[in-house]
């Protein structure tokens, strides 16, 4: 007899669309994403998006601002602000006549400590966003697969765990009203020409390896790529150009490990600070804790 537990199914997880349209409530599953897509040349471009990008010197931080410009509210989020530059960020937001709905993180970040809490105590409707898997609290706790919507654009999310374990990748949506080429984030999991350590935090070669082949070459290869770091002066990658020249992820995967192995970085100065912080997203005072060393 055949037994119950070998017919187990495992069901896709629902996607969480988070204050989307209703017409925007059928995201193909992550798992689904098509390779190197083909566009009709029938596509008509979007330009509803608002978007700025925005550098903190000291820990060479990019944020980013994204609006949609055609809805009368013109909603936006931020992905990645940094505490120190908030004032800044929100001149921006009310300058621009912008209505900021979420405040976002692709991780953890060890360097520097985020905006989000200060930005909600400023504006309280705004909310904060990290993933689940960071195991850190948010106002929204997102998975892979889920939707985040500012008036008729979205972002898809893509987990990218590799730098730390929560590390996610958010992507502009696939549609004829979203803005093409696409863009993705990629926070710290791919920087450009180079990838986030992977040495604390949970931080894993093979899987930031597998985390980037897997869900950010499989993009389009004119999607642009906007990291959460640039060290060099770059400040925007396309998934071709980083699939034919980037030195450590065009390598076979054990050269891959043996690089990350051997980067030999010291530890962000504020990592003692920092970690403890953006697990809370910056809302709470912590007493800094130590943050133990992973192995690659
Ligand atoms: N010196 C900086 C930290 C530099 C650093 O470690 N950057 C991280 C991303 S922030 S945790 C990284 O992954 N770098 C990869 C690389 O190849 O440089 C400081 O003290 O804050």
């Amino acid at each position: 007899m055949l037994r119950l537990s070998l017919l187990r199914i495992t069901l896709p997880r629902p996607t969480t669309l988070f204050n989307c349209p209703t017409r925007h409530t059928k995201l193909r599953p992550q798992t689904m994403a098509a390779s190197y897509t083909t566009r009709s040349s029938s596509h008509p471009r979007s330009n509803n998006l608002l978007f700025r990008q925005l550098f903190e010197k000291e820990s060479s931080t990019y944020t980013y601002l994204l609006a949609d410009r055609s809805h009368p509210d013109k909603p936006a989020l931020l992905i990645d602000p940094v505490d120190k530059m908030v004032e800044r960020d929100l001149s921006l937001v009310k300058e621009l006549g912008l209505k900021l709905i979420y405040a976002m993180n692709t991780h953890v970040h060890a360097d520097h400590v985020t905006g989000s809490g200060l930005i909600k105590n400023k504006i309280p409707g705004v909310k904060s966003i990290i993933s689940k898997a960071s195991n850190s609290q948010a106002d929204l706790l997102i998975e892979a697969g889920d939707k985040i919507c500012f008036g008729d654009l979205f972002l898809e999310v893509r987990a990218t765990p590799g730098h730390t374990l929560g590390c996610v990748t958010y992507v502009t949506g696939d549609g004829p009203d979203q803005p093409q080429p696409r863009m993705a984030f990629t926070g710290d999991a791919l920087l450009i020409r180079g990838c986030g350590r992977t040495d604390f935090q949970g931080g894993s070669s093979l899987q930031l390896y597998k985390s980037v082949h897997s869900q950010i070459f499989t993009l389009p290869k004119d999607t642009l790529l906007f990291p959460a770091h640039d060290y060099k002066g770059f400040t925007v990658s396309t998934v071709e150009e980083e699939m034919l020249y980037n030195p450590r992820l065009t390598k076979e995967e054990e050269a891959f490990k043996n690089i990350m192995e051997n980067l030999k970085l010291p530890y962000p100065k504020m990592i003692d600070i920092a970690v403890p912080a953006n697990m809370v997203c910056g809302l709470q005072d912590v007493s800094a804790k130590p943050v133990e060393a992973t192995s690659n």
